[in-house]
């Protein structure tokens, strides 16, 4: 295909097959890179300039992967763009502010959201968009190979890829949970969306890319940013610390004193990041970082500021595209700071708008009864809502007791007919332990969304048959404490029902038989 046959190609010609078939008819020796083309929208007849790759050529092998996508820069204008508008405005609102201004709230005080330029997006249809970002799994092109950077178009659309600072996070692994499914829920289809299965271990990479990218940007256009600070249960200290020790930008870190586990604790220390562990709990370090950032120059990487969720909701459009496009029946989030409850919606409902599936998935936020004010809130029918002081948890990253986001999970919980469920320290690390004895390792923030559950299923809210959706937010091995401690039954008030000690026996054969006969005689029995 000559380049001027390709000016005039419409998108909806431009099949990924025929891409897919372009590069596999060229010779395997090459290393390949894509080009920007300019292709006539089928929306408006324009000629505009899109992201879809269509050509490849040959790399020069001493290039890293940033200088080729710098080589393959469009030099037409990017048909994209993002701002900050107040969350939820009333219509007619026209405040709104560029996402290199330093803003984490609106002028009445309220939190902020990104807004695409929707219309642009929509210039180019559902398959449009399905094909581009099916094309970039899988693949190490800089910054496609980031399964959040594989939607630039839909996160930061006009920020260099030269800024952009990835560990190609995202691209995490959708786990299909027969046997967890089977056993204890009667459950045929049911699966766990692995987040933590990630760079630092959380679902927090999915945010701090997106956000420390942005800091990389401001940096460099010599807005006053010295360093970047959270206040944090664990997880978004750890992704804050390693995304800013990969860019050079210090980062300070706010934590609770002795109220995350040690993994956690490790992470911004080993990364290098200012650590101070301040003798309060989550809500007041997040206090005190609201009033830091105001006074000197640390940029605030929390999910008050909205970047963070551009990131995460890429989670939600990663879930739809492993169902090649199938939207489940329901999701099931953890929450804490209310985040990601939102971050998901957002990302469920840009697909829907623009065409790539025709609904969303109904959405679960699972609490701690520790930690609990959303639950509470939806109990009382969304009347007033009461942050709370939380109590110690196992589910330490999610004992928050005054939310940031409460707006944005309300609005979401609402508009998805959704629903908020809460677990009993027992229960969450009952459920843990049973997802564990099934193959998976999974962290106690995702044993409370397991319990949910488990009660929608018993409720028969969730039918068996139901496509669900479980999000596991960390890895287990950042909370193996509480694991040693559930296994040894070191427990106060806890039966431990499925904990599994290690049987001390002395090296004697005669010794180890007789155990070992037992636990087959037991096997035998039970199978
Ligand atoms: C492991 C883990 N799960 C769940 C959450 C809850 O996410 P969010 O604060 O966005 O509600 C957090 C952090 O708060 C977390 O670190
Ligand atoms: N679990 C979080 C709590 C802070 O949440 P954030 O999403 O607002 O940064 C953590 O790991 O710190």
């Amino acid at each position: 295909m000559t380049s001027s046959s390709l000016f005039n190609a419409s998108l909806s010609s431009l099949s990924p097959n025929q891409d897919l078939f372009r590069r596999h008819t060229s010779s395997p020796l090459l290393r390949y890179r894509p080009v920007l083309v300019s292709c006539t929208s089928p929306a408006d007849g324009n000629n505009t300039t899109t992201p879809i790759e269509t050509i490849t050529k040959p790399r020069r092998t001493e290039n890293t992967i940033r200088d080729d996508a710098r080589l393959q820069r469009s030099t037409a204008a990017n048909p994209f763009s993002a701002r900050y508008v107040p969350f939820n405005a009333p219509p007619g609102s026209s405040e709104h502010y560029s996402l290199d201004e330093i803003v984490y709230r609106s002028r009445s005080g309220g939190l902020l959201d990104v807004e695409h330029d929707m219309e642009a997006l929509k210039r180019f249809d559902g398959a449009y968009w399905r094909d581009l970002f099916d094309s970039r799994v899988g693949k190490s092109t800089w910054p496609y190979g980031s399964g959040v950077w594989s939607k630039k178009e839909w996160v930061l659309p006009e920020i260099d890829d030269d800024d952009i600072v990835s560990a190609f996070e995202g691209n995490s692994n959708l786990f299909w949970a027969e046997r967890f499914g089977k056993k204890f829920l009667g459950m045929n289809d049911l699966w766990v969306k692995h987040c933590g299965i990630s760079h630092t271990g959380s679902f927090k990479d999915l945010g701090m890319t997106v956000l420390v990218s942005q800091v990389n940007r401001l940096r460099k256009m010599k807005r006053p940013v010295v360093g970047v600070g959270c206040a944090s249960t664990g997880d978004t200290s750890a992704a804050l610390s390693a995304y800013c020790a990969s860019a050079g930008i210090p980062s300070i870190v706010f934590l609770p004193a002795n109220k995350i586990s040690m993994a956690q604790l490790v992470q911004p220390i080993a990364n290098g990041a200012f650590v101070l562990s301040i003798d309060t709990d989550f809500d007041g370090c997040m206090k005190l970082i609201r009033e830091i950032t105001a006074e000197l120059p640390i940029y605030l990487a929390n999910s008050l500021n909205s970047l963070r969720l551009e990131g995460q909701k890429t989670a939600a459009i990663e879930i739809l595209q492993q169902f090649d496009w199938q939207v489940p029946d329901w999701v099931i989030v953890p929450g804490g700071n209310l985040g990601n409850i939102y971050a998901f919606y957002k990302g469920f409902k840009m697909c829907q708008e623009l065409g790539l599936v025709d609904r969303i998935p109904r959405m679960v936020c699972a609490q701690a009864a520790n930690a609990n004010p959303l639950y509470l809130h939806y109990k009382s029918g969304w009347k007033d809502f009461k942050p709370m002081t939380a109590s110690t948890t196992f589910a330490s990253a999610i004992q928050i007791g005054d939310p940031v986001s409460i707006d944005r999970a309300v609005y979401a919980l609402k508009k998805c007919d959704g629903i908020v469920e809460e677990a009993t320290e027992e229960e969450l690390m009952d459920a843990m332990a049973q997802a564990d004895s099934t193959g998976m390792f999974i962290c106690p923030h995702t044993g409370v969304a397991l319990t949910a559950l488990f009660k929608l299923r018993n409720r028969g809210v969730i039918a068996p048959t139901d496509r669900t959706v479980v999000v596991s937010t960390a890895h287990g091995l950042k909370f193996t404490q509480s694991k040693i401690d559930y296994h040894s039954k070191a427990i106060p008030d806890m039966a431990c029902r499925f904990s599994n000690p290690p049987v001390e026996v002395k090296a004697d054969f005669g010794a180890v038989m007789d155990v070992l006969k037992s636990y087959l005689g037991s096997q035998t029995l039970r199978s």
